[in-house]
């Protein structure tokens, strides 16, 4: 048993954001604290959802040492708990934002995952999708983990749910391609890691979304930061923009993306509208400093701002 929603997140990581006038490399920097949360790709996906009034299961890796302000997370938003423990500490990532708006991940690699966790995890997370019609698969993955099990375990859990949504980056994200997602959202940045050239323009992009549209992945979502977001699939593609945003944090922007289009999606949208949610909700996240949405009649002016053209 499970919920609709089944977010993975298989490298969390606590959030520690800060806010540094301006980095000098190689030097000492004074940063000033803002935040120091728990978080990761899947897990900020599934707080969104639940600030959009969906029921989640969230699952994947947590180190033992360090999972109080985890569990607290999960009670307070009644998401439903079934990580596996690892011996040690989830790891701790860095976001500094500086005068400019610039921001700086530091994402560090975190704990080890052995062949045997990865095996039984791998087991028992299939035994719990018997209700989901989402399943969302966020973020790098552990030291540890084979590319190859990667890949054979989204195939195995297509087989179960067979719509997967997956958000990830690097080899993670090359190695999950090959069990065909439902739908995938690089950002232009990762689908220029894919496709191993630069794009520079949107029908760059719009192109090499096509194309792996036509390798049998349905749905390619492009996000392009303040420039919005393509969605292709066979059938339709659209460009959603946002206006012109004042930013305080894009950490997390493309977790409440991915929070956006399941909410689309589960609420029977159409492509088009649900990419204009998806772009609003995502859109309203930069303007505040953690992850989550507390302002729905915010949300609903920036829908009403969102701007949609057939790409
Ligand atoms: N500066 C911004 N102004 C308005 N919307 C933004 C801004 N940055 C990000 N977004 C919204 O968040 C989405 C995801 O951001 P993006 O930076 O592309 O993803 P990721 O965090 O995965 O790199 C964008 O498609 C856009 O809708
Ligand atoms: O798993 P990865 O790729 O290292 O990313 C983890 C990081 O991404 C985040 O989930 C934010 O992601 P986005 O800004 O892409 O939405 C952070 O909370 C976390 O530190």
């Amino acid at each position: 048993m499970s919920h609709r929603i089944v977010t993975f997140t298989l490298n969390p990581a606590y959030d520690l954001i800060g806010y540094c006038q301006n980095i000098e490399l190689g030097d000492v920097n004074l940063v000033s604290t803002n935040d120091f949360l728990p978080a990761g790709k899947g897990i900020n996906v599934a707080k969104v959802l639940c600030d959009l009034e969906h029921k989640v299961t969230a699952s994947g890796f947590l180190g033992d040492l360090n999972r109080e302000a985890f569990s607290h997370l999960f009670s307070q938003l009644g998401i439903e708990d079934k990580f596996s423990a690892i011996a040690g500490r989830t790891r701790i990532n860095v976001k500094l934002t500086e005068e400019s708006g610039s921001v700086t991940d530091l994402n560090f690699s975190g704990f080890t995952v052995d062949n045997n966790q990865w095996q039984s995890f791998a087991e028992q997370s299939l035994s719990f999708l018997s209700d989901a019609e989402i399943v969302v698969i966020s973020g790098s993955l552990p030291k540890g983990i084979d590319l190859t099990a990667f890949s054979n375990w989204i195939a195995k859990i297509k087989t179960i749910c067979p719509k997967v949504i997956f958000d990830s980056s690097r080899d993670a994200l090359a190695a999950g391609l090959k069990a065909k997602p439902w739908l995938i959202k690089p950002n232009d940045k990762e689908l220029e890691m894919l496709v191993g050239y630069s794009l520079s323009s949107i029908d760059e992009i719009k192109k090499a979304a096509f194309d792996l549209v036509s390798r049998g992945i349905e749905n390619v979502i492009v996000s392009l930061g303040s420039k919005g977001a393509l969605w292709v699939s066979k059938q339709e593609a659209w460009i959603a923009k946002p206006p012109k945003c004042k930013v305080t944090s894009t950490v997390g922007a493309g977790d409440t993306m991915v929070a956006g289009i399941v909410h689309g999606l589960l609420s029977n949208y159409s492509i088009k509208q649900t990419l204009i949610f998806a772009c609003a909700v995502s859109a309203l996240s930069v303007s505040q400093a953690g992850v989550g949405i507390s302002d729905k009649t915010k949300l609903n002016e920036m829908i009403e701002q969102i701007e949609i053209i057939a790409g």
